[in-house]
């Protein structure tokens, strides 16, 4: 049998003079201290001038210094208030939300329950950036392997207590393991957004709505889209509705575009801007299975026309753009009586969402009562919004699956925030929030009044009106002459 030698485990040691010591722990000091010096530059280069200032001048250098910048600040923020935010403000800020964050982040991550344990080990996910801007901030977070987006957005509401902010959206970013976390520290929705300027030209691709919470202008792709609005009574689906027929309004007026209205209240909600309908029907619910029948029509004469050409209808003043406004969508598909009617109907909308959009026959549907009748046309309205919603089980009913975890909280919407909402776009995991510029009634018949197109008035055409500026008289009031009837009402052709 083999003898072993025992393992060694103690550590040779060196004898090491004190003085090397010395130099050795000077060295290591001072590396750190340049180290620091290097990743805190923003505050160790003025401390450094400032020290500076002070060995050649004495105190009135770095006093004047300071001085000298407060003053030039001060006039930067006057002259241009959002170069200085971005460029000075934002960027010092930012700063700062990253070290609080930073400081609480263990915490909030472990009782929120992503603190990962591997080997022993505790993993949490890691804030790589923070950009603050007016009223949020943005963290760009890495996530633990096995994370996914989800994981933090059914935390968001937890996030939001413990990080203190009112409310906490999750994006995840293009690259997989980054996530997006919005820090919504003071809702920069909660001002009214005015009407916005009306193009001559509408871009299809964009057109103006109103206002997202990073502060840009919401634009709308209506090419290749069908839109769905929901909102309890009150939420301001007419806003959405208006500033939707404001971003055509110019198209309207040129020809380009052509409006057909359906408003089963009577003409409530669309009545003030009766002017820009070339079609419309407010009582006749037969009549407006007739109106959905002709746009079917038009649909497959050009499906017919185009099919093999191209893949989407370019509008013209020849071969506008049609958009079908229907006010309550539910009251055509849901509560009608008539059966045989209410078949047609749907039968009709139908062909219409999935045939019409590639070839320029567009709809705006508004919706109050998400009920169980309606959902089956709601996976054919790709972009669908909204508003605030009365449950929290509404929200996915209206918005597709997962839309509520994801953010879209519109059953936690204030009654004071009408016009606010969630959009989202068929194939994109994220909610967007969105306050629609508001048009008070005298706005719509203004715009009405600027706007409004030519049409068939027995038998004659009427040219379109040049935009003009400045109000205009509603309808019904006679402007230029026309009645009721000619403003569509009659269903003008
Ligand atoms: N975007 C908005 N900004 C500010 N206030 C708004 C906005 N939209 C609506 N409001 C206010 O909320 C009120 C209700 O809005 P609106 O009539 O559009 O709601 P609705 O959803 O169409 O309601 P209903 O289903 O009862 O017709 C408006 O009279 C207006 O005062």
């Amino acid at each position: 049998m083999m003898l072993q030698r025992p393992v060694m485990v103690r550590t040779p040691v060196v004898r090491v003079p004190l003085w090397l010591m010395a130099i050795w722990w000077c060295l290591k000091t001072l590396t750190l201290a340049v180290v620091v010096a290097v990743r805190w530059w923003w505050i160790s280069a003025p401390v450094l001038a400032l020290a500076g200032l002070w060995w050649r001048l004495g105190w009135p250098g770095p006093v004047a210094a300071l001085v000298a910048v407060a003053g030039g600040l001060v006039a930067w923020y006057s002259i241009d208030r959002a170069s200085f935010d971005k460029w000075c403000w934002l960027r010092l800020l930012s700063r700062w939300r990253r070290f609080t964050y930073r400081r609480r982040w263990w915490s909030a991550m472990s009782t929120a329950g992503l603190v990962v344990r591997f080997n022993g080990r505790e993993l949490l996910p890691e804030v790589k950036k923070v950009a603050a801007r007016r009223g949020l901030d943005v963290l760009l977070v890495r996530m633990v392997t096995g994370q996914i987006p989800e994981d933090f957005a059914k935390v968001s509401e937890r996030f939001a207590h413990t990080f203190g902010v009112v409310g906490v959206r999750v994006r995840p970013h293009r690259k997989p393991g980054l996530v997006y976390l919005t820090m919504v520290r003071r809702d920069p929705l909660a001002g009214v957004v005015p009407v916005l300027p009306v193009a001559s030209t509408p871009d299809f691709r964009a057109l103006p709505l109103g206002v997202r919470e990073d502060g840009q202008t919401y634009e709308l792709r209506l090419f290749g889209t069908q839109v769905l609005v929901a909102g309890a009574t009150g939420a301001g689906k007419g806003s959405v509705i208006w500033s939707f027929v404001r971003s055509l309004a110019g198209g309207v007026a040129s020809g380009q575009v052509r409006l057909w209205g359906f408003d089963p209240k009577g003409g409530m909600e669309l009545g003030p801007g009766l002017p820009l309908f070339a079609k419309f029907a407010c009582e006749d619910y037969a009549a407006m299975a007739d109106l959905l029948d002709q746009a079917v029509t038009v649909a497959r004469e050009r499906a017919a026309r185009l099919r093999g050409h191209t893949r989407q209808h370019t509008p013209t003043t020849d071969e506008p753009l049609i958009v079908l406004v229907v006010d309550e969508l539910a009251a055509l598909t849901a509560y009608l009586a008539d059966r045989k009617l209410k078949e047609r109907i749907r039968a009709a909308l139908g062909l219409l969402l999935t045939q019409g959009r590639a070839v320029g026959v567009h709809v705006l549907a508004a919706l109050q009562d998400p009920r169980k009748e309606v959902l089956p046309f709601r996976d054919l309205f790709p972009t669908r919004i909204g508003l605030r919603l009365a449950e929290s089980s509404q929200v996915d009913l209206v918005l597709g699956d997962g839309m509520r975890d994801r953010g879209a909280v519109c059953d936690q919407i204030p009654q004071a925030l009408p016009g606010v909402g969630f959009v989202v776009l068929d194939g994109d995991p994220t909610p967007v929030r969105v306050r629609f510029s508001f048009l008070a009634d005298d706005d719509i018949r203004d715009m009405a009044g600027t706007y409004r197109p030519g049409g068939v008035i027995d038998g004659h055409t009427v040219p379109p009106r040049k935009p003009r500026p400045g109000p205009a008289s509603g309808p019904g009031s006679g402007a230029g002459g026309r009645g009721s009837r000619e403003n569509g009402w009659g269903l003008a052709a």
